[in-house]
């Protein structure tokens, strides 16, 4: 007993001899990292990475007389890329840059595929998705179901605005309302409002705080008109950010973080406008149609496709009512288009 408490206590004091002296060559590759920078660093604090620029970021103040002040900052060699909504420790030089020297850990990612169709983060600690659709572009069903899964994919509440509503008075129109009741009666938080006439903006407003959202939807749908009124200040969206990079070639790809004056945040990019469209595996399809869930797993057979098979639980329920038909058949077109086998 005692050897083996010994043993034990050896193994420690060895990791910790270990542990010590990478943690000391660690502050010497600091140290010269430190002096190639430019000297003197001030203390650790807080800040709120708003934009990145390949190996440089543009780090919000978040603590202190700067508070709100904005610097780029390069990042220490041992952390991982950085992305735009990270928390991370910092510290100033004295020429207004700095250098990150931690990453604080992320409570959600969204991913894009990078050109080579390899997954990469793209935004970080986004909790809340606007899935905007309107009468007008004609909406697709399975597009803002696809959106849904995604969100619950990624961990992120989603809100579903309806657009355009001062189209929804036009008899041809009528019927997209009651899509929007239909999220609701599944759970979904759901606003009806119009861009143009400003109807239901506060309310908008008022979801949008406190969260840090990003804004999806099929193209024509608002997005930007929504977006220039939540954001007024139109310098402060698309002019300060090609000034700050002197040469504006990042500045149509890079995500950008953005406070409302109302409170929250907006994290916007044109690809992250596409958020959702790509990779779903066929489980999180199930699962990210929260009412197929009681269901699931209750199938006759194990490998059922819920397309005919006899004693199909989603297919019963479907039949009782317990899952619409509309929902049914987004969920085989969104899975129809999957291409993982
Ligand atoms: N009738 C009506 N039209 C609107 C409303 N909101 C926006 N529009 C119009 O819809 C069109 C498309 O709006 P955008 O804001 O450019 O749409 P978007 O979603 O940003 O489109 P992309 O930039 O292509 O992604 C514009 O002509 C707007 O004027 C609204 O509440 N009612
Ligand atoms: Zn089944």
């Amino acid at each position: 007993m005692a050897k083996r408490n010994l043993t034990r206590r050896q193994k420690w004091r060895i990791e910790k001899i270990q542990e010590e002296r990478s943690a000391r060559a660690n502050r010497r590759g600091e140290r010269a990292e430190e002096t190639l920078l430019g000297g003197d660093l001030g203390p650790e604090q807080e800040g709120l990475v708003i934009a990145h620029f390949g190996v440089q970021v543009d780090v919000e103040v978040l603590e202190g007389e700067d508070r709100g002040q904005v610097r780029r900052c390069h990042r220490r060699a041992n952390l991982p890329a950085l992305v735009t909504g990270d928390r991370v420790v910092w510290r100033a030089d004295n020429q207004q840059s700095g250098v990150i020297v931690a990453l604080q850990p992320r409570r959600t990612e969204l991913y894009r595929p990078d050109h080579r169709g390899q997954l990469k983060p793209v935004a970080a600690n986004v909790d809340r998705l606007v899935i905007v659709f309107a009468p007008l572009p004609q909406p697709h069903r399975n597009l803002i179901d696809r959106y849904l899964v995604a969100a619950e994919q990624a961990g992120l509440e989603p809100l579903l605005v309806l657009n355009k509503a001062d189209l929804l008075a036009q008899p041809e129109h009528a019927q997209i309302r009651g899509w929007l009741d239909d999220y609701a009666a599944l759970g979904y938080r759901t606003l009806c409002l119009s861009a143009d006439s400003g109807n239901g903006l506060d309310q908008l407003r008022e979801e949008l705080r406190g969260h840090v959202n990003v804004f999806v939807g099929q193209s024509g749908v608002g997005k930007s008109s929504l977006i220039n009124a939540l954001l007024p200040d139109a310098d402060l969206r698309v002019g300060a950010l090609s000034e700050m990079t002197g040469k504006g070639t990042h500045t149509t790809t890079t995500a950008r973080l953005f406070h409302f004056p109302a409170g929250g945040d907006l994290i916007d990019s044109p690809g992250i406008r596409e958020f959702g469209l790509t990779h779903i595996s066929h489980a999180d399809l199930l699962e990210g149609f929260i009412e197929f869930r009681p269901f699931l797993g209750h199938c006759r057979f194990r490998d059922c496709q819920h397309v005919h098979e006899p004693g199909c639980a989603l297919l019963d329920a479907v039949a009782s009512g317990a899952i619409s038909a509309g929902r049914m058949e987004s969920y085989r077109h969104i899975r129809g288009s999957l291409t993982e086998d």
